[in-house]
């Protein structure tokens, strides 16, 4: 045996192999959700170029031109350009940028930072020609870069009088199909979308020579006006042309720290609460996505915002905004400053406030929910549906010392007629957020109990009928009770307005489970599920039933409790029970509607058989 170290086979070095078309292909396809980008790729670029170039001599031009002639682009820029030697680090170097190296500052001072950015003109075009000149350093010859999609490139220098002054022109035409990017009004269009709020001198001239304006700044909401009105007036036609409705109102929005300035404009009619907010947001001046949707907190769902930002980072595709916690931080900043807004409405201007109320109280309550001092400060102004109308809960509560809360919409409009005659305050706690809110009352007005609203509740406050009248009816009432039974509802007899309700079905929440488990016990013993019939059948009784309260000042009443015959006094409770049951507009189960039709056929059966007796 040998004790000689074991021999290693010698390590073979090997470098990443890049399929160059593989990673054009994916980058410039894949990345981008549409082919408009490149444009803003360009722009991009040129600003860039040109505070690199300022960096070292403020003075130097700052100029942006894009030639859209002939079918084909020339964007050129007074940057700082590229010497040769740039040319393959950076041009020719996929991933590589010049605008990374100082790293925070950088990330500051430019727009781009990935170094795939160009690439994003191969969407539209097999060859980017680029010349360029180095403001860095003056005696370096200007050169050309000629790049194609499979990525093959050519770099060449040029004569000193092919590019006299300093910075870069793009070159592209369009491939087969990507026509329509290149044409002059589309170019204007697309450039002022991406660029109106870019920090230099931008423009597009066309064939006829014609140079179109694409900067628009100061930003409409940093500009000065004469006074007030003129700026709203102004920022309100900002919104009416740009994000396409005329708002209701406008909130002045300021985040220094992450370098947020804009507006906030408040939609002039409803949204659902699940819809984001698809916000404008500006990098630096660029225009970064149409539909940012994580830069307001969620219950702010009432307003759209146009925003520019110093320092909120881009994604990779540079079409939204990295979830970050400068982004978190933004969020959380502007969502103070919306509430800012509200409450400075309450305190000075409540007719405002009450315009804005009328078309967003569900926002209001969205935000509510998780703010008490926002709660606390809306609750006077916020309209809650009660057995007193339209209503603040402050006042409701002052009125009604137990705040009573249904279960749903239906339960409310069912219930609410009569707990109001007998002088029970019901809030309607079907609809969203309101049952939260109104939970929360006892903490905010100490002294006000909350409670649920149950058949037994309402019953007790539905005035007994004399004793002799109960006796009288025993008869009726023990028919009804046999036929009611089986849907686990008892039947009772009171007095309550309005008359014109002959009965009154009571079944909450509990009532409604007790008969979903019923239902499911006599499928499960049909289906000869002997163990799970056992089993549901053991939870009965636990819980509560249903309440038919049949109204002894209605006249149709009063008549059907002296039916004697049994047949016809079934039939009788059966289409009082279908009556009450339809008034409460829930969806029938399988044996409710089966009762419905046996009454309803019952009745006109007899009704028929009477008049035929009639005619004889
Ligand atoms: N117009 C220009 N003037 C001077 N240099 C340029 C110009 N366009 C591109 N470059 C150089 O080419 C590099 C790569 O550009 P590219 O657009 O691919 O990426 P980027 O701008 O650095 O980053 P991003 O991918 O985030 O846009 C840049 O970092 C810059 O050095």
């Amino acid at each position: 045996m040998s004790d000689a170290a074991p021999t290693r086979a010698p390590l073979d070095d090997h470098t990443f192999q890049v399929d160059l078309r593989g990673l054009v292909d994916l980058l410039s396809h894949h990345l981008y959700s549409s082919p408009r980008v490149y444009l803003r790729e360009l722009l991009q670029n040129g600003v860039d170029a040109i505070t690199a170039r300022r960096k070292a001599d403020p003075a130097a031009p700052a100029a942006i031109r894009l030639t859209a002639a002939g079918g084909t682009l020339r964007v050129e820029d007074t940057g700082v350009g590229l010497t040769e030697a740039d040319v393959h680090r950076f041009l020719a170097t996929i991933g590589r940028s010049s605008k990374r190296g100082e790293l925070e500052s950088a990330r500051r001072d430019y727009l781009g930072q990935f170094g795939i950015g160009l690439l994003a003109c191969f969407v539209v075009a097999d060859e980017i020609t680029v010349v360029t000149r180095s403001a860095a350093d003056p005696d370096a010859a200007p050169v050309e870069w000629r790049a194609g999609a499979d990525g093959r490139y050519t770099v060449r220098t040029l004569p000193n009088d092919a590019r006299p002054e300093p910075g870069t022109t793009v070159l592209l035409a369009p491939r087969r199909g990507s026509e329509e990017w290149f044409a002059a009004d589309r170019v204007v269009a697309l450039a002022r979308d991406f660029g109106a709020l870019l920090p230099y001198d931008t423009a597009v001239v066309d064939d006829a020579g014609t140079v179109h304006p694409v900067t628009d700044t100061p930003a409409v909401w940093e500009r000065g006006y004469p006074n007030p009105d003129a700026r709203r007036a102004a920022l309100a036609h900002y919104c009416d042309n740009v994000l396409g409705f005329s708002p209701l109102d406008m909130i002045d929005l300021d985040v220094p720290l992450a370098g947020v300035r804009g507006t906030a404009f408040v939609l002039p009619s409803a949204v659902s609460p699940a819809m984001r907010g698809k916000h404008r947001v500006h990098l630096k001046g660029m225009l970064l996505t149409e539909s940012a949707d994580a830069l307001l907190p969620d219950w702010a769902f009432f307003v759209r915002c146009a925003v520019d930002t110093e320092a909120l980072r881009p994604t990779a595709s540079r079409e939204n905004l990295y979830d970050d916690e400068a982004l978190a931080a933004v969020r959380d900043a502007l969502g103070a400053a919306i509430r800012d807004w509200l409450t400075g409405l309450a305190a000075r201007d409540p007719e405002r406030l009450g315009r804005f109320l009328a078309v967003h109280h569900l926002g209001v309550k969205a935000m509510a929910r998780h703010d008490d001092d926002l709660l606390d400060l809306m609750l006077p102004w916020l309209p809650f549906e009660t057995t007193d109308g339209q209503v603040g809960l402050d006042e409701f509560a002052r009125r009604h010392r137990v705040v009573h809360l249904t279960d749903s919409v239906e339960e409310f409009r069912q219930i609410a007629p009569i707990a109001a005659a007998a002088g029970l305050g019901v809030v309607n706690g079907g609809y969203t957020y309101d049952a939260d809110l109104v939970r929360r009352l006892p903490d905010l007005r100490p002294g006000t109990v909350v409670d649920s609203l149950d058949p037994d509740t309402v019953t007790a406050h539905l005035d007994p009928v004399d004793p002799s009248v109960e006796l009288a009816a025993g008869s009726f009432l023990g028919h009804a009770r046999t036929v009611l039974d089986p849907l686990s509802c008892e039947a009772s007899l009171r007095a309550f307005h309005p008359v014109t309700v002959p009965a009154l079905l009571l079944d909450g929440r509990d009532e409604r489970g007790e008969r979903a488990r019923a239902q499911a016990e006599s499928e499960a013993s049909d289906a000869g599920d002997a163990l799970w019939a056992g089993i549901l059948g053991a939870l009965r009784g636990s819980a509560p039933r249903a309440r038919l309260v049949l109204n002894h000042l209605n006249p149709l009443v009063r008549r059907v409790l002296t039916v004697g015959d049994p047949a016809l006094a079934r039939t009788t409770v059966e289409g009082l029970y279908g009556q009450a049951l339809l008034l409460s507009r829930r969806p029938l189960t399988a044996a409710e509607s089966a009762l419905l039709n046996r009454s309803f056929l019952g009745l006109l059966e007899r009704a028929v058989h009477e008049t035929a007796n009639d005619d004889k």
